[in-house]
C-alpha cells in the first residue's frame, strides 16, 4: 500500500478547474506518447465528461505540448451501465454528446472503447464484463506476463457515499484481486446492472484523478480525508493505493473545511 499522499488542487470555479486540468491531461498525454504510441485513459461519467470537455476543446495556444493528440487516444470507460449506446444513462453517450462529437476534425479521432452493445440486455452482466477484459487485453496485454493493464491515465468522479467508478461503499467488488473488469448486478445506485474497473487497475493506473465540485461533495471529502471516518471508502481506498499518483480537482465550495494532508499547486 503505498503511504505517499494524494495531491489537492482546488479552484475558485469550476471553469478555472478545468483550465487547470488541461495542461494536467496534456502532461501525461506527452508523457505517455514519449513512452509508447498512445495514450491509455479511462474516464467516468457524472459531470466529469462536461469539464473535461470544457478542459480539452479550449483553444490551444499552439504549441504541440498545449495539443491534444486525439488520434493516439485510446479511450476507455471506467465503469459503464448496462444500457444501450444511446441510452440516456450510458456513459459512452454522455461523453459522446459532451466531448466526442465536438472534436474538431484537425484534431483527429480517438479510438473510443465502448461495452459490448450485443450483450446489454443480457440478465447477468458478466459476460459484458469479460468483453470488456477482453478489449483492454487486446490493448494491453501483448505479454502473457502482463497482470494488470497500465493505464496512462484515469479520470474519476467522487459520489456523494464515496464511491467512485461502480465501486460502493462496503460492497464485496472492493476485494477483487484478479479480474480488471467486475461486474455489478446490485448497484445501490440505478441503474443496478453496471461493469467497472477493479480496484488494481485504478491504483496501477500512472496518474488518477478525480474531480469533484460543489459543496454537496463537502461531507464526503471530510470523511475521505479523516482517515479514521472514511479510511474504508471506496474513494480512500483509491487514494491508498495511489499515493502521489493520485490528485484531486476541486472547487472551493467542495473543500471548504477538509483538511487535507497535501494541497499542491499546479
Ligand atoms: O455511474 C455513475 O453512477 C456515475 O458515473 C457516478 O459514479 C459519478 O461519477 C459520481 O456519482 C460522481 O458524479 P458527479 O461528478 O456528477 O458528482
Amino acid at each position: 500500500m503505498a503511504t505517499a499522499q494524494p495531491n489537492l488542487f482546488s479552484f475558485p470555479s469550476t471553469d478555472a478547474l478545468a483550465e487547470q486540468l488541461r495542461p494536467y491531461v496534456l502532461r501525461a498525454q506527452n508523457a505517455a506518447l514519449s513512452r509508447h504510441d498512445s495514450f491509455r485513459i479511462a474516464v467516468s461519467g457524472g459531470s466529469l465528461p462536461t469539464v473535461l470537455a470544457r478542459a480539452l476543446l479550449a483553444p490551444s495556444n499552439g504549441s504541440p505540448e498545449d495539443t491534444p493528440q486525439f488520434a493516439k487516444w485510446h479511450i476507455f470507460f471506467a465503469d459503464e451501465r448496462a444500457v444501450p449506446l444511446d441510452h440516456d444513462d450510458s456513459n459512452y453517450r454522455l461523453l459522446k454528446d459532451e466531448l466526442l462529437s465536438k472534436i474538431p476534425a484537425e484534431l483527429g479521432a480517438p479510438v473510443v472503447h465502448p461495452i459490448d452493445a450485443d450483450h446489454v440486455n443480457d440478465d447477468d452482466p458478466q459476460e459484458l464484463a469479460d468483453l470488456y477484459q477482453e478489449d483492454l487485453m487486446r490493448l494491453f496485454a501483448a505479454k502473457d506476463s502482463v497482470k494488470l493493464p497500465i493505464f496512462d491515465l484515469i479520470l474519476l468522479g467522487c459520489g456523494p457515499d464515496g464511491h467512485t467508478c461502480s465501486l460502493f461503499p462496503g460492497h464485496e467488488l472492493l476485494r477483487e484481486k484478479d479480474s480488471w473488469v467486475a461486474a455489478e448486478t446490485n448497484s445501490p445506485k440505478p441503474p443496478p446492472k453496471r461493469i467497472t474497473l477493479t480496484l488494481p487497475v485504478v491504483t496501477s493506473a500512472l496518474n488518477v484523478a478525480f474531480v469533484a465540485t460543489g459543496a454537496g461533495k463537502k461531507d464526503i471529502l471530510k470523511a475521505i480525508f479523516d482517515h479514521e471516518e472514511g479510511r474504508d471508502l471506496p474513494s480512500a481506498l483509491v487514494n491508498q493505493g495511489g499515493g502521489d499518483k493520485v490528485s484531486w480537482f476541486t472547487d472551493h465550495p467542495a473543500v471548504d473545511g477538509v483538511s487535507f494532508p497535501r494541497r499542491g499547486s499546479l
